[in-house]
């Protein structure tokens, strides 16, 4: 192994589990080790770890000891200069002797929380750093990252590390200085707006005014004022001249959030805009030039909307420019766990409790469950835990109940067979739909009809799903 002694380069976490719910668990609460640690790798069997300790310098190795092959097999990590810690369910003192023999500098008894992952990862960092010489003035700690991506906790107000953010982080970065337009899409609360945020923040224009208009929040005749601005007396209600969002965001940003919901009449004065860089206040004949890079988004699939003739299609290609996309949170892996420890934070610290992160079962149901809701759906869960509990450690009882009563999924390690490569966590199909259901009616405060539009079917399917798996309870 190719460790040489000293302090250069982060360190890496290596996970060695069969079970793809306990790696990406592993990989959540690894991910939230401050310092110059790379974002955690997990593999599923021995030899595909050993492959990158070859050549990787500093590595804490986390090896299931079932996995693995016993404590034996752990000789193989040890011999060279990373670090090993034994993880084992069916483990015993006995256990924890062989692997500590065997060249483990640690023994961790599965299931294990946040808290005592992470406090087993930082002994082994710290351990190693002060047996490292280090260079002459060098403090015998983990140094803060290098600037790089992959070490970074999150990017502006973003927090996550996998690697479906640091591609939409690198490429904010690359285009955030262009005055070209730039399209979002994703689904619902997958941080769209933070994204356009985001991009102003880095386009040189942060010092001038970042403007959102929700266009599926105004009633469809005040956009056009609310868009272009009015002079007094130009409809009923219009006491004053006012400015719109496209002046008042002038040398900065204008987010049009939603811009699918824009009516096609205004849609058309969007386009005249963005041709001449001037705007017209309603009732009023003069125009105006303004100067402002313009950042849409949309949770619907545009070249739908295109081809059921509720978008046009040349304002589209103006405005979809630069496109990003949000990717939903089930697929971030790991930063599941790093959002809900910040916001765990964040609230635990606004409502004046102490919160010591998340005990197994919670960690396995928060990667488990689909996230329909995306991260506004987890920002809400863990507000509600907070704010209904007490403190101490959060445990699955502690989750709300669309996230709690998913059924177990199914884990790799049960599945016989060939298929096993293949197999992820499934939940029975009604679990799923019944999860998106009541994300969505948790979403929009209970209310059913509201819930329904934005799921696009009707409120009596929720009437009538909701009697179905009452009944299936009661079964
Ligand atoms: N990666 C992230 N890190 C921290 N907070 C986030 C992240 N992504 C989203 N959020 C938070 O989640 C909430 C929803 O985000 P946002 O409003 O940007 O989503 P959206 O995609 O614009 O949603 P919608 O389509 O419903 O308008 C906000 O409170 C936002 O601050």
């Amino acid at each position: 192994m190719g460790f040489v002694g000293g302090s250069q380069g982060p360190v890496q976490i290596v996970i060695v589990d069969a079970d793809p719910v306990q790696r990406r668990i592993a990989a959540g609460h690894a991910s939230m080790l401050s310092g110059a640690i790379a974002a955690p790798v997990a593999f599923a069997t021995r030899a595909e770890a050993i492959g990158i300790l070859a050549r990787d310098k500093r590595a804490v190795v986390l090896a299931d000891l079932e996995t693995v092959g016993g404590a034996e097999a752990l000789t193989v990590f040890s011999e060279g200069s990373s670090r090993v810690i034994a993880t084992s369910a069916r483990g015993s003192l006995n256990t924890a002797v062989a692997a500590m023999r065997a060249g483990a500098v640690d023994y961790l008894q599965k299931p294990f929380g946040a808290a005592a992952l992470i406090e087993r990862l930082e002994a082994a960092i710290k351990a190693w750093d002060t047996t490292a010489s280090p260079e002459p003035g060098t403090p015998a700690k983990v140094q803060p990252a290098a600037a790089g991506l992959p070490q970074r906790q999150g990017f502006e107000n973003f927090v996550g590390r996998s690697p479906a953010m640091l591609t939409v982080f690198e490429q904010i970065e690359r285009i955030a200085p262009s005055r070209a337009p730039v399209f979002i899409t994703g689904e619902s609360g997958t941080g769209k707006e933070v994204c356009a945020e985001a991009l102003h923040a880095r386009s040189g224009r942060g010092a001038k005014p970042f403007i959102a208009i929700n266009c599926g929040a105004i009633p469809k005749d005040l956009m056009e004022s609310e868009i272009f601005g009015h002079v007094r007396g130009a409809f009923t209600g219009a006491t004053e001249t006012r400015a719109g969002a496209a002046e008042l965001a002038d040398g900065g940003t204008l987010f049009l959030d939603e811009i699918g919901e824009m009516d096609l009449g205004l849609q058309a004065k969007l386009l005249r805009f963005i041709q001449s860089g001037t705007v017209q206040r309603v009732g009023d004949a003069a125009v105006r030039r303004v100067d402002v890079r313009i950042v849409s988004a949309t949770n619907r699939d545009p070249f739908a909307e295109i081809a059921a003739g509720r978008f046009r299609e040349d304002l589209f290609y103006r405005l979809h420019v630069l496109p990003i996309h949000m990717p939903p949170l089930r697929e971030r892996g790991q930063d599941i766990l790093l959002l809900a420890s910040a916001f765990l934070a964040r609230y635990a610290a606004e409502e004046g409790r102490s919160f010591r992160g998340f005990a197994a079962d919670a960690a396995e149901r928060l990667i488990c469950h689909p996230w329909p809701g995306n991260v506004r759906e987890l920002q809400n869960a863990i507000r509600r835990t907070v704010v209904l509990n007490h403190g101490g450690e959060v445990t699955a009882a502690m989750l709300p109940a669309t996230i709690r009563s998913a059924a177990q999924p199914v884990r790799m390690a049960e599945v016989p067979g060939p298929e096993r490569q293949s197999v992820e966590p499934i939940m029975p199909f009604w679990e799923q739909e019944r999860s998106i259901i009541e994300s969505a009616v948790g979403a929009f405060a209970g209310n059913i009809a509201r819930a329904a539009a934005a799921l696009e079917i009707s409120p009596s399917t929720i009437y009538r799903k909701r009697q179905a798996w009452q009944e299936k309870r009661t079964a």
